[in-house]
């Protein structure tokens, strides 16, 4: 195995069906150009694994000895001599690792640690020498647009390349236009599922699915989990100018899909006709977004359907003061319909900005959101899914600069990432 090497995936934007996704109901999403990128360099003492998230302000290092690897191995399953990713969690594998995670304090850093864990035990063995495992991101975390999902692709790419069960990625990016069956891909989606399921507990599979393949994607997940999730690829994404707006106010999308839960068990025939009205709704969305003519009557329908969305996520109690606020200033200021996004209670809203606004009007509406302190990303829908940078294929001259952890850490913010790292600018980039 060749180290250095970087890995790196999506953000993404749930256009419609947040939270039916997870009652096995149709949501359409589309994969950003924000990204996680994790960079694996060799730790200078073999025996020792190294997170550094800064992001997160979490830097640990295990001995890799502490690790109960033949307790946790005698439990994982083999499909074609490559590791399972099961159904649910192991609860056996949880509890061999708490005791290696019982000196992380924060509840943050003890998820995100076993999150790593749980993958790094299935996937690599303890053959495997130590190594430093540095994260960098240029989306906002726990904004809903699936900050989680995309460390969770790239934890799952790089161990599955350690771990020799993948290879790295090969593809150009036109090249994978004609790629309908990919099953590295396919490896890789099925255990950063793993990874969501460590972070949210009981995750639709929907920003994994996004983070890997890329893209925008109708998707679904079955209700009978041993059968595969449908995953419809949305070629030609109409053309919708969107705002994407964080509140920026924190929020754990596992305690929301929870809160959800308890709604649904509480009135579950209230909340049945809630998540079969989202189903309608994210079909008549795929009809009206995939016509060969999108035109002034589909972007109307669209942005319909937008406020009916959100009329419903707020129905399941899910929005947020500041969220009601971007979308009252947005219409007030006539620039489009607005919806949360991602599991809501803060983070991000969009909106579909009408085709006849002035650029100065939409500009006056940026700056009354900064006003209140939220903050407007300019971004592109339809980005590239998860891709490896390998040292040998970056120009000779560039390659010290590029795989240095020193480097990486000192990025000051996502401009200055994706000035270096941005998939679409550096030669080398290859996806699966
Ligand atoms: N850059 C990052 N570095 C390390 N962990 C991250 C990073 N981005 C996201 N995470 C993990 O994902 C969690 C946030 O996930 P979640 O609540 O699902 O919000 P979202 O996916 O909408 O951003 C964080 O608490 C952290 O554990
Ligand atoms: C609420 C949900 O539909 C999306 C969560 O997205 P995010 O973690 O808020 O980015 C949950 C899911 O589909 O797993
Ligand atoms: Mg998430």
């Amino acid at each position: 195995m060749t180290l250095p090497f970087f890995v790196s995936a999506p953000g993404k934007v749930i256009i419609f069906g947040e939270h039916s996704a997870v009652y096995s109901k149709p949501a359409i999403a589309a994969a950003l150009s924000l990204r996680a990128y994790l960079l694996v360099t060799p730790s200078k003492d073999p025996k020792k694994i190294t997170l550094n998230f800064p992001d997160v302000e979490l830097s640990h290092s295990w001995n890799k000895e502490d690790i109960p690897w033949d307790e946790i191995q005698a439990h994982v399953q083999f499909k074609d001599g490559r590791p399972l990713a099961t159904e649910e969690l192991v609860p056996e594998i949880t509890n061999e690792l708490s005791g290696v995670l019982s000196d992380l304090e924060s509840s943050l850093h003890y998820v995100a640690s076993h999150c790593f864990l749980y993958m790094y035990t299935h996937l690599c063995s303890k053959e495997i020498p130590g190594m430093t495992f540095s994260i960098r991101s240029t989306l906002p975390i726990g904004a809903g647009l699936g900050s989680s999902a995309s460390v969770s692709v790239c934890l799952a790419s790089a161990l599955a390349v350690l771990g020799g069960h993948v290879q790295h990625a090969t593809l150009h990016q036109n090249d994978k236009v004609t790629k309908n069956h990919n099953p590295e891909a396919d490896f890789i989606d099925s255990w950063s599922l793993i990874g969501e399921k460590c972070y949210h507990g009981n995750p639709s599979g929907i920003d994994n699915a996004v983070a890997t393949y890329g893209g925008a994607v109708m998707y679904q997940r079955m209700k009978n989990p041993s059968q595969p999730s449908v995953r419809t690829n949305m070629r030609n994404l109409p053309p919708l100018k969107l705002l994407l707006t964080n509140t920026k106010i924190p929020r754990s999308t596992a305690y929301l899909v929870g809160q959800v839960g308890k709604i649904n068990e509480k009135y579950p025939k209230t909340s049945a006709s809630i998540l079969e009205a989202m189903e309608h709704l994210a079909n008549d969305a795929y009809q009206i977004m995939t016509r060969p003519f999108f035109g002034k009557e589909e972007k109307e329908k669209m942005r319909e359907l937008v406020n009916i969305n959100h009329g419903l996520l707020v129905a399941l109690g899910v929005s947020h003061p500041s969220l009601e606020n971007i979308k009252i200033i947005s219409e007030v200021n006539k620039i489009g319909a607005t919806k949360l996004t991602g599991a809501g209670g803060g983070g991000c809203a969009i909106t579909l900005v009408n085709d006849d606004v002035a650029e100065e009007t939409i500009q006056r509406t940026i700056d009354e959101f900064k006003t209140h302190g939220y903050e407007t990303y300019e971004t592109t829908l339809g980005g590239k899914g998860v891709a490896s940078l390998q040292f040998d294929l970056v120009k000779e001259d560039l390659r010290d600069k590029v795989f240095s952890d020193e480097a990486f850490a000192s990025y000051k913010d996502r401009f200055e990432i994706d000035g270096v790292l941005s998939v679409d600018n550096l030669e080398g980039w290859r996806f699966w």
